[in-house]
């Protein structure tokens, strides 16, 4: 029998505290760090090295805006080694993600992550995501420390449908990102996210286009 790993009752506690049932996500989730953990030696794929910090920073940070998620396809734009795309997918197998990623060599880890895991329902582009040609295919897309919220705009608007809706993961509440949105665009919520292990509130920003005003 294989051994459990000694992070598996913190993972399935940091599940419960999300509301996400812990199997058998939690293991498939350690699939997924184990193998990010065993390429990151060669590939510098993120700066954290330590799996127990990766669980809080990485797994349970990307997994708390799941509530907030529609059914559907899902971009996730500079996902680097899969954040927050393959946990999002591993926890919710009705998204349909795309993972995109201009780095080379962080796209090969992920189509890696992406067969070994099994993951159906990921999907992994390697491309600048301002140069995807799939215009208005998304009603949600995602990303997490790519850049401001009109930066992420910027690259990836063009991907959203007509009532399509950003989610930006953000640390403190970025009302100076808010204040620099392009005038088309306006937050429609702000979700403040505790995520188990770490310290502090997180922000989840919803952005939509504003609707045309009346002649
Ligand atoms: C700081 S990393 C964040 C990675 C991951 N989202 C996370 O939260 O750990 C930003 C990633 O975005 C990628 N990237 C930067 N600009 C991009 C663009 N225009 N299109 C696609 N990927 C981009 C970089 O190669 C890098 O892997």
């Amino acid at each position: 029998m294989i051994p459990s790993s000694p992070l598996l009752p913190e993972l399935e506690a940091g599940l419960i505290a999300l509301g996400l049932p812990p199997r058998p996500l939690a293991q498939r989730l350690l699939d997924y760090l184990a193998l990010l953990s065993r390429w990151n030696r060669t590939y510098n794929l993120t700066a954290v090295r330590d799996e127990r910090e990766m669980l809080s920073r990485h797994l349970l940070d990307s997994l708390a805006m799941w509530r907030f998620l529609r059914p559907g396809r899902l971009a996730d734009l500079g996902t680097g080694p899969g954040l927050p795309g393959i946990p999002l997918a591993l926890a919710r197998p009705e998204l349909e993600v795309s993972l995109v990623e201009s780095n080379g060599k962080k796209a090969r880890f992920l189509r890696e992550a992406v067969r070994r895991l099994g993951l159906v329902n990921a999907r992994v582009l390697e491309a600048r995501a301002e140069a995807v040609e799939e215009p208005g295919a998304y009603p949600q897309i995602t990303a997490r420390a790519l850049d401001s919220l009109a930066g992420i705009l910027t690259v990836g608007g063009h991907l959203l449908a007509p009532e399509g809706r950003l989610l930006a993961m953000k640390g403190q509440r970025p009302d100076a990102e808010i204040a620099a949105l392009p005038p088309d665009w306006r937050v429609e919520a702000i979700e403040p996210l505790t995520v188990p292990g770490l310290p502090g509130e997180r922000h989840l920003v919803i952005v939509g286009r504003r609707p045309p005003q009346p002649a």
